[in-house]
């Protein structure tokens, strides 16, 4: 008998097996990456989502905290085909609820053909089908969740590798990925992680020869601080972002974003660079697009699966931007360069 069930919209409701018991809402996503699950459990960008990965067996080389992208785990729930008991155990023990024994294809085709839709959870030997639907009807729309980013980002200043040789990089938390200050170490940098509300003068006052606007879940639109800083900044400091840091350069520049269907997630998606002609392959985690990039930014590479933008820079600007993840926790490393490159246009 089912001890865990998942509500989709339209009421539907799916039996499972309780794997970390617990109930739980927040918008239906699915990964296709068959390894990195310690690190996409870990990206706070999955806040307020709840994780399906299409890769049917999540656990089979263990949990080890120093893969870990932050410091907690952010989905709301996990729902995978079949979790081996390491994962299991480690979602139970923060608090997060997870299901295994389903379908996990009906869920994935489900969300490519409607888009990804709100669920409600609930696992554990007491909970119910309506606790499944109780926990769907409270469920919000991603854009409404106004302020994620106090959510997910530093509360104070951090300062990594302080008087490195290298850049001094202010990089706003939006809910950014570990992976990404060190790949900014790595090179020397020092590097000031700021709250994702930062001031003006707060950024000013470290003097940095890069702004870097981190990853981060939700609606970019939710993130004006952010935008405000880019619009300060643009023209007398190199600018970087990274997934939500592309799509918030965009809004503050002119352009404009809009929500995708289902979305990219996964470490295989193929992206063309429009100078070069070459394809790498990239790690990704959106549900936002870049629908129009404004008059200040030119799109240089694209999604080889749909067109949209991964790539959009200035370079009478200094500006470089990337929609997918070049710190490739999980992989695969082949734009590991943009680092170079962005550093390159802060004088290293
Ligand atoms: N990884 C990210 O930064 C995600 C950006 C944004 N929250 C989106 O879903 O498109």
């Amino acid at each position: 008998m089912a001890d865990a069930y998942v509500a989709i919209e339209g009421d539907r409701v799916i039996e499972a097996r309780a794997r970390a018991p617990g109930t739980a809402r927040g918008e239906l996503v699915f990964t296709t990456a068959y390894t990195g699950y310690e690190e996409s459990l870990t990206d706070p960008s999955y806040e307020e989502q709840v994780l399906t990965f299409s890769y049917p067996l999540i656990g089979n080389y263990g949990v080890r905290e120093e893969r870990f992208e932050s410091d907690r785990v952010h989905p709301r729930a996990a729902v995978a085909r079949e979790m081996t008991d390491d994962v299991a155990e480690w979602l139970e023990s923060e608090g997060i609820p997870a299901v295994d024994h389903l379908d996990t294809r009906d869920i994935v085709t489900e969300i490519r053909d409607e888009g990804a839709m709100k669920c409600g959870i609930a696992a554990g030997p007491d909970v119910t089908e309506q606790d499944a639907l109780d926990e769907l009807h409270e469920c919000k729309h991603m854009s409404d969740h106004t302020d994620i980013g106090a959510q997910v980002s530093v509360d104070d200043v951090e300062v990594h590798n302080e008087g490195g040789d290298g850049a001094t990089v202010a990089l706003v938390d939006c809910g950014a990925k570990g992976s990404i200050t060190e790949s900014l170490v790595e090179r020397d940098a020092e590097v000031h992680v700021f709250p994702y509300d930062t001031s003006e003068d707060d950024v000013a006052a470290v003097d940095p020869d890069l702004l870097f606007i981190s990853n981060g879940p939700g609606d970019p639109e939710n993130f004006e601080q952010a935008g405000e800083l880019v619009e300060t900044y643009v023209g007398d400091v190199p600018l970087a972002g990274i997934c939500l840091g592309q799509q918030v350069v965009a809004n503050a520049l002119g352009g404009e974003t809009e929500k995708m269907e289902f979305g990219h997630r996964g470490v295989n998606q193929p992206v063309r660079d429009l100078r070069s002609n070459q394809v790498v392959m990239t790690t990704q985690n959106h549900g936002y697009t870049v629908a129009d990039p404004g008059d200040k930014l030119d799109v240089t590479q694209v999604n080889v699966n749909d067109d949209t933008p991964e790539g959009l820079e200035n370079d009478d600007l200094n500006i470089i931007t990337r929609q997918y993840h070049p710190e490739a926790n999980p992989g695969p490393h082949d734009s590991l360069g943009f680092f170079d490159d962005v550093l390159g246009m802060a004088g290293e």
